[in-house]
């Protein structure tokens, strides 16, 4: 019966990768107890976007066994490392990146970070757009300044279930940075480096927008395991974006995909849908998958300047949801890219 059982989670893929959960290592536990099967699946990630899915062609499978008469699914998670890790402990660093500015590339990445937080991932923010830190604040952290531990290396502040690092807590408050490119590539290498970020699913990198200097330095410091682009959709913020895009690509650091923020808004009073920058602009970058489009909505506004990402103060709100939404659809694409590149069979973990 056990064999059956095992047979019969071989014919079950991820849908994602298109290999068998059985081959993929992602079966922890499989056993037949008088008539019950009881199967403990181990996603690739705690925001997978298709566990829903899963767990019904896993039940489907099973219940076809002669013998079995029901089915109790389970699910653990692990984030699989890419075959070279990041950084110690850090599997993979994602670069949140834009070609324009204030199209809202902080508040998706401090998003981000939270609600994979809240998935139950362990993530950590490092806000690398020097010239204008903006992480510290959302979060509710301005004030608070970096200490060192016993070992010399920077603590990240921990805010929201998140651990992050901004100069906005290392330089006094309302002080411009000055800095050219040689000070900058060391400023973010000891942010990398220098930083006691300890055992991190996630490390999400909130760059500055455009394409220069920190961007380079980022990409030749650590090994990225790939970008998010956001970019409204009007023409003006996509011709940056492409030239974002150019850069990652040239960079080769691969692009995960593009939030379309400020994609649309739903007016309250009223109930009616404004395309106010054109919704679906995003889909003029070149086939690059869509992660989500989020409204405007002044509630990102307001929890940003409260120092609460919208997804925990306001998860219900239609831009939360779609935040978690984005995060699940990067987390999947993290997941695909990392496990394409491994061998046919995997271990089980
Ligand atoms: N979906 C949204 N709905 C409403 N307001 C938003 C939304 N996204 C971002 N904002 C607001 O727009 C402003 C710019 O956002 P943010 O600072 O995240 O942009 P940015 O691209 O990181 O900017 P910068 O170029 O300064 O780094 C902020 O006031 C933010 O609260």
């Amino acid at each position: 019966m056990r064999e059956a059982l095992w047979d019969a989670l071989k014919t079950v893929n991820d849908p994602e990768l298109h290999r068998d959960l059985v081959s993929l290592g992602m079966i922890e536990r499989a056993e037949v107890e008088g008539g019950v099967a009881h199967v403990k699946v181990n996603l690739t990630t705690p925001a997978c976007p298709l566990k829903g899915k899963i767990e019904g062609d896993v039940r489907a499978a099973v219940l076809a066994v002669p013998g079995i008469e029901d089915v109790n699914v389970t699910f653990g998670a692990m984030v699989r490392p890419p075959a070279q890790p990041a950084l110690p402990g850090v599997k993979h660093v994602i670069l949140v990146g834009s070609g324009k500015g204030g199209v809202g590339k902080s508040s998706v990445a401090v998003n981000l970070a939270a609600s994979l937080a809240v998935e139950g991932a362990r993530v950590g923010l490092m806000d690398a757009d020097v010239y204008g830190p903006s992480v510290a604040h959302m979060l509710g952290q301005g004030g608070a300044r970096i200490t060192a531990n016993a070992e010399r290396k920077m603590l990240p502040i921990e805010a929201h279930g998140i651990r992050f690092i901004s100069m906005a807590n290392l330089s006094p408050a309302g002080q411009a940075l000055v800095w050219r490119g040689p000070m900058l590539h060391s400023a973010i290498q000891q942010f990398l480096k220098d930083a006691a970020w300890g055992e991190l699913d996630y490390l999400i990198v909130d760059l500055p927008p455009g394409t220069g200097d920190v961007q380079l330095s980022l990409t030749q410091t650590v090994q990225v395991t790939g970008a998010v682009l956001v970019t409204t959709p009007q023409d003006v913020a996509l011709i940056d974006a492409a030239r974002a895009l150019d850069m990652f690509r040239k960079a080769s650091v691969p692009v995960l995909g593009v939030v379309e923020n400020m994609s649309y808004f739903v007016a309250p009073d009223t109930g009616l849908t404004y395309d106010i920058f054109g919704r679906g602009g995003s889909r003029k970058l070149g086939g690059l998958p869509l992660l989500g489009e989020v409204p405007l909505d002044v509630e990102v506004r307001q929890d940003a300047d409260l120092g609460i990402p919208a997804v925990l103060s306001h998860p219900d709100s239609p831009a939360a949801q779609a935040m978690r939404q984005v995060a699940r659809n990067l987390a999947g694409r993290v997941s695909v890219q990392t496990l394409s590149s491994l061998p046919e069979q995997l271990p089980v973990v």
